[in-house]
């Protein structure tokens, strides 16, 4: 299965007469990583739940290659290939990170999460926890697969929510804040494996970030969403020169030079 395309199509979401998305459009080709960009309640975290099935769309369409999933419950979505990071880190503290990234494998199992608690068929299990060791291993958690996850540091729980991610063995990967609260170094670290990750799996990813470093160094495209509608939309160095973003979202620099923007690297 190859990398597929994602069409949002005139998409609203609303919430008792808010509009949280307004008809917003944008084409994510395969095997591209794109990213959504903009200010707090711009309605990105929206647009995420509803291309996962976890939101109601109210107008609009949203295709994955030729399946319409706009009205597709989570897992019939999740069935088609999109697996995703949520942006208040998901894992149970008390597991092992093992055990944390083989939850992760459900969706693959022949019963699902059910036979996952009940313990799987050996064999199955054991082709299961061959693929989460070398996903850990791509992530460079091996070392951390017998620690409990409750007690990792904050950046190796990133770094375990990628890796549940991609042990879902998603097309389509969608990443909510992936590097919100890391360091520059695990910021821009995370960032390459999230460019690693579509290379080797052949993915698409639409993550949405706060980290302009990390979004201008990794995306092919950004959409900038305000106020629930598109502003802009272009490969990162145009949508860094466009006044209308400059002025909603990037702040441009006061006099004294201390504007909003964050340097790219
Ligand atoms: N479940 C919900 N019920 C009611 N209103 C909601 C719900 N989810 C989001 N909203 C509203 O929709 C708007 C967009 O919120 P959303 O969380 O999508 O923005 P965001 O761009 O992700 O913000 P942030 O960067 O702070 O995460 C906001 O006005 C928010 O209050």
């Amino acid at each position: 299965m190859s990398a597929p395309r994602l069409e949002v199509d005139a998409v609203s979401v609303a919430f008792s007469g808010l509009r949280a998305l307004d008809e917003v459009s944008f084409t994510v080709e395969p095997g591209t990583v794109h990213a959504v960009i903009g200010p707090n309640g711009a309605g990105k975290s929206s647009l995420l739940n509803a291309l996962c099935g976890i939101y109601p769309v109210t107008g609009g369409r949203i295709l994955l290659d030729e399946h319409e999933v706009t009205r597709l419950r989570p897992d019939r979505v999740a069935a088609l290939g999109a697996g995703r990071t949520f942006q208040n880190i998901v894992v149970s503290p008390r597991e092992s990170v093992l055990d944390n990234l083989m939850v992760g494998r459900h969706r693959l199992t022949r019963a699902g999460l059910v036979a996952t608690a009940l313990r799987l068929d050996r064999r199955e299990a054991r082709r299961h926890e061959a693929r989460v060791r070398e996903i850990a291993a791509f992530v460079g958690l091996t070392a951390l697969l017998d620690s409990t996850a409750g007690r990792l540091p904050y950046g190796d729980l990133k770094r375990l929510e990628f890796a549940r991610a991609l042990c879902l063995e998603p097309r389509l990967l969608i990443l909510d804040e992936p590097v919100a609260g890391l360091n520059g170094a695990e910021s821009r670290e995370l960032g390459r494996l999230v460019v690693a990750a579509r290379e080797a799996l052949d993915l698409t990813v639409v993550f949405v970030e706060h980290d302009m470093g990390v979004v201008m160094s990794i995306a092919d495209r950004v959409t900038v969403l305000d106020f629930g509608r598109v502003v802009a939309e272009g490969t990162p160095a145009e949508v860094r020169r466009d006044p209308t973003v400059v002025s909603a979202y990037l702040g441009a620099p006061d006099e004294a030079g201390q504007g909003e923007e964050r340097t790219p690297q």
